[in-house]
C-alpha cells in the first residue's frame, strides 16, 4: 500500500524519501538504524563478492545504485551512512519509472572512511578504517562489477555519490564495459543543459542564441564538470565547431577562484576548462565570485559548490547587472542548508525578473501584487529514472553519450513556450512518471538509432526498430510496474 502512497502523493514524499531529508537520515543512519536494506560489501569481504551475489535473494535484479559514500550530497564522507542515497533513489525508480521494487539493490561499498566523527563515534556501523586508495580501491569496485554482471548480465548499475575522483576514473574505466552511468556526472549535467537552454527560451531567444550565454559555473567537482563537459557539447553541435573553439562562454569557479591557465597544480579534470588570462581582462588567477560576477555580468550564474549561502546578497545583487534580460540563477547544491542561495533571496536581492532553480525544493515566492516567483527543482531525479528505464527496456549493453543527450533533449522540449515564459522550466514532480516515460522512450530511441538495442524480454531488437515515437512511449508505459493490492475486505 506504501507503494501507491508515495506515487500518488510523489510530490509530498519526494522531500521525504529524497532530498533534503535523505541527507539528514545519512548523517544519523547509525543512531538510527533498525534493519539493514540492500546489500554491504566490505573491503574485508574481498574474494567473496561472486557468492555475495549469489547469495542474495532475488532471482532477478534490473537496476542498482551503488555508492561508497564517499561524497554524500553536499554533506562529505558519510561512510557506510550514506547507503540512504541508493536507498532514496531506488525509491525513486520505483515511484517515478515504475521499476519492480523487488528488482531493485541498493548497495554500499564499504572501503572505510575518512570522517575522523565517525570513526570515533561508537554506534558507526561501518568500516573503523581510512577509505582504501589506489589499486586497493579499484580492485574492490571490479570485483563488484564482474560478480554483478556475471548474475545479472542485463543488470544496469548506477554510480552515486562518489567523491570526484573516483566517480570520473570508474566512469572511464567501466562505461565501454558494463551497463553503468555516474548520476552526477551524467544525471546532473543532462538536467542542467535542459534548463539552460530553457533560460534561453524564456528570455525569447532562439535556442540557437545558447552559444551567446555567459555562463560561470561555481563548483569544479564531479557535477560542475559534468554540467560543463555536456554543455559544451551542445555548443560545438549547434554552433558546427569543434568543443575547443566554444569553451570562451564558459567561467569555471572552485573553492581558491576562478580557474586560469596561471592555477599550479591544476586539477586534471577542471584544467580543460582553464581561462587564459588574455580572455578575462580584468580578472586574475582565483579572482573570488564577486569579482568574476561583477566584471562579466554573466547571463547564468549556477552552483554546484556544495557550499551553503555563497550566492549572498553581495553577489545577487551584482546579478541585477547581468547582461540577459532574463538572468538565470542555478542553486544547485544539496540539501537545502548546502543550496548557494534560498529562492527567497534570490528574487529579493537579483530582481523579481529572475529565472532561479535549486537542487532541493523551495516554495515558490510571493512577489506581492499577486505575481509569483517560481522555483524550478533543478535536479537529476528528472532524468535518471528515465535513463535507467529506457536502457532497460532497450536491452542495450552500455550507455552512451548519445543516450544521455537524448534524455536531455527530450526534458528541454518537454516545457511549452507558455511555461518557459512564466519561468517554469521543468514539469511539476507530480507528472514524473509521464516525464520519465518521455525520457525512457527517448533514450530507448537513441539506443537503437545506434544498433545497441537488444530487446527485453519477448520484445526484439527488430519490434524495437520498428516502433514509432508514440508506440515507444506507449511501451515504455505497459512495462512500467505499478501496485495491484487485493482488497482486504470483498465487497459482496
Ligand atoms: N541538483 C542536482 O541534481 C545535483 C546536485 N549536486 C550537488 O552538487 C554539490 C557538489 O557535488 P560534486 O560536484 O559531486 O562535489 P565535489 O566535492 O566533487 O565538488 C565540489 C566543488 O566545489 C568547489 N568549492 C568548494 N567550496 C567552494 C567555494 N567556496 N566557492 C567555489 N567553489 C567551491 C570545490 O573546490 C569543488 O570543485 C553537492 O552539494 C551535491 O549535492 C550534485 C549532483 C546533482
Ligand atoms: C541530487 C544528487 O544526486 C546529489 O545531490 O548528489
Ligand atoms: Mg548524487
Amino acid at each position: 500500500m506504501l507503494v501507491l502512497v508515495l506515487i500518488d502523493n510523489i510530490k509530498d514524499f519526494a522531500p521525504i524519501i529524497y532530498t533534503p531529508t535523505v541527507g539528514l537520515v545519512c548523517q544519523n543512519y547509525s543512531g538510527l538504524f533498525r534493519r539493514p536494506r540492500g546489500m554491504y560489501f566490505s573491503a574485508k569481504d574481498k574474494g567473496e563478492m561472486m557468492s555475495m551475489i549469489y547469495n542474495w535473494p532475488a532471482q532477478q535484479v534490473d537496476m542498482i545504485v551503488l555508492t561508497d559514500g564517499s561524497r554524500i550530497l553536499g554533506l562529505g564522507d558519510l561512510g557506510v551512512q550514506g547507503i540512504g542515497i541508493p536507498i532514496g533513489k531506488l525509491d525513486m525508480y520505483v515511484a517515478a519509472a515504475g521499476i519492480n521494487p523487488q528488482r531493485i539493490l541498493p548497495v554500499m561499498l564499504d572501503v572505510g572512511t575518512n570522517n575522523e566523527k565517525l570513526l570515533e563515534d561508537r554506534l558507526y556501523l561501518g568500516l573503523r578504517q581510512p577509505r582504501l586508495e589506489g589499486e586497493e580501491y579499484l580492485s574492490i569496485v571490479d570485483e563488484f562489477m564482474e560478480a554483478v554482471f556475471t548474475r545479472w548480465p542485463k543488470a544496469i548499475v548506477q554510480f552515486e555519490d562518489f567523491q570526484m575522483k573516483w566517480a570520473f576514473e570508474t566512469l572511464q574505466r567501466y562505461r565501454k564495459r558494463f551497463c553503468m552511468f555516474n548520476d552526477d556526472v551524467q544525471g546532473t549535467a543532462g538536467v542542467a543543459l535542459a534548463g539552460l537552454l530553457g533560460t534561453v527560451r524564456a528570455q525569447g531567444r532562439p535556442l540557437s542564441d545558447f552559444v551567446n550565454q555567459k555562463i560561470v559555473v561555481v563548483g569544479a567537482g564531479s557535477a560542475g564538470l559534468g554540467v560543463l563537459n555536456m554543455a559544451i557539447q551542445a555548443v560545438s553541435r549547434m554552433a558546427g565547431k569543434n568543443e575547443a573553439a566554444v569553451k570562451n562562454q564558459f567561467f569555471l569557479l572552485d573553492k581558491d577562484g576562478l580557474i586560469t591557465k596561471e592555477r599550479t597544480n591544476i586539477d586534471p579534470a577542471a584544467a580543460p576548462f582553464a581561462k587564459d588570462l588574455k580572455d578575462v581582462e580584468g580578472l586574475r588567477e582565483g579572482a573570488s565570485l564577486i569579482e568574476v560576477v561583477k566584471k562579466l555580468k554573466p547571463h547564468v550564474l549556477l552552483g554546484l559548490s556544495g557550499v551553503g549561502g555563497i550566492f549572498n546578497e553581495e553577489v545577487l545583487k551584482a546579478m541585477r547587472e547581468s547582461e540577459s534580460t532574463k538572468p538565470a540563477i542555478f542553486a544547485m547544491s544539496n540539501p537545502t542548508m548546502n543550496a548557494e542561495c534560498t529562492a527567497a533571496d534570490a528574487f529579493k536581492y537579483a530582481g523579481e525578473n529572475i529565472v532561479f532553480a535549486s537542487g532541493s525544493p523551495f516554495e515558490n515566492v510571493d512577489l506581492g501584487n499577486g505575481k509569483v516567483g517560481h522555483v524550478n527543482q533543478a535536479n537529476n531525479m528528472y532524468l535518471f529514472p528515465g535513463i535507467g528505464l529506457g536502457t532497460l527496456l532497450s536491452g542495450a549493453r552500455i550507455i552512451t553519450d548519445e543516450m544521455l543527450q537524448a534524455a536531455s533533449e527530450c526534458l528541454a522540449s518537454y516545457m511549452t513556450d507558455e511555461e518557459i515564459q512564466k519561468g517554469i522550466l521543468y514539469p511539476s514532480v507530480n507528472n514524473i512518471r509521464h516525464i520519465t516515460a518521455e525520457v525512457g522512450a527517448a533514450v530507448l530511441r537513441a539506443a537503437v538509432a545506434e544498433g545497441l538495442a537488444e530487446g527485453y524480454g519477448d520484445v526484439g531488437p527488430r519490434e524495437l526498430r520498428h516502433m514509432s515515437k508514440e508506440e515507444t512511449v506507449e511501451y515504455i508505459t505497459r512495462n512500467m510496474w505499478f501496485p495491484v493490492y487485493s482488497p482486504l475486505v470483498h465487497e459482496k
